[in-house]
């Protein structure tokens, strides 16, 4: 696992909670159906590594990571236990319609204490629950919830100035970004993805909207 791009040099604890992740998944799996059972061979690649590649683009100061969409945890739990080692103040905020899918994601918490909430809600019902959590968003990320003029209505209630957005997207991500600057002015770089494929790190560092909400 240590060779894998993203999950190089963490710390053995850090690698031990990730195994637990990983063996949680592998038998929860054999009930519900948590990731396409194709990706479960490589998962360390496709989950695991893909979402840890996210931690290198942190701001140094992260109070509140929020994860939508998190389905099996990937990017946003991931992202919580490795932040314990590098960010240990933070606190990540899952936010998951499914509940036998959040089911899963809070025995992967308890199991490996990682200061994750799972919040068992629509995205577009849970801004109370966020807000009860004290801080406004530092990092909000995503990983396959819905192309980026529908993934900005649902996460602009929780953008503030100094948010970032970091988002594991795919090739069409340029088509989306041309639909969405109608309705919204954004600042955008790209990363190339270190995991196989033609995925980018989408980060997003600036959400304004110019127009009423996009027609979805
Ligand atoms: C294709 S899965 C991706 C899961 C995970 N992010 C990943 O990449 O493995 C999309 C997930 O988003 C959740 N989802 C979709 N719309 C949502 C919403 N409005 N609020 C909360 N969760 C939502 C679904 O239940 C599903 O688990």
């Amino acid at each position: 696992m240590e060779s894998v791009s993203g999950l190089a040099g963490v710390s053995r604890e850090t690698r031990g909670r990730l195994e637990t992740y990983r063996d949680l998944l592998v038998k929860w799996q054999a009930r519900i159906n948590l990731v396409a059972p194709s990706t479960l061979e490589d998962a360390w690649v496709r989950h695991f590594a893909d979402s840890a590649q996210l931690i290198a683009h942190a701001p140094d100061r992260v109070r509140l990571w929020l994860d939508v969409g998190s389905g099996a945890g990937f990017p946003g739990l991931v992202a919580g236990i490795m932040l314990m080692e590098t960010h240990p103040d933070s606190q990540v905020c899952l936010i998951e319609s499914d509940t036998r899918k959040c089911a899963f994601l809070q025995s992967v918490v308890a199991e490996t204490g990682a200061p994750v909430k799972v919040i068992p809600m629509r995205v577009e019902k849970a801004e109370a629950a966020v807000a009860a959590l004290g801080h406004t968003a530092d990092v909000i990320s995503a990983r396959a919830v819905a192309p980026m003029p529908r993934l900005m209505e649902m996460i602009a209630p929780y953008w503030s100035q100094g948010c970032i957005g970091l988002f594991l997207k795919g090739r069409d991500v340029a088509s989306e970004l041309t639909e969405a600057a109608k309705y919204w002015t954004i600042r955008t770089s790209h990363i190339p993805s270190s995991t196989p494929g033609d995925g980018v790190i989408l980060k997003l560092e600036e959400l304004a909207r110019v127009r009423p909400e996009h027609p979805h």
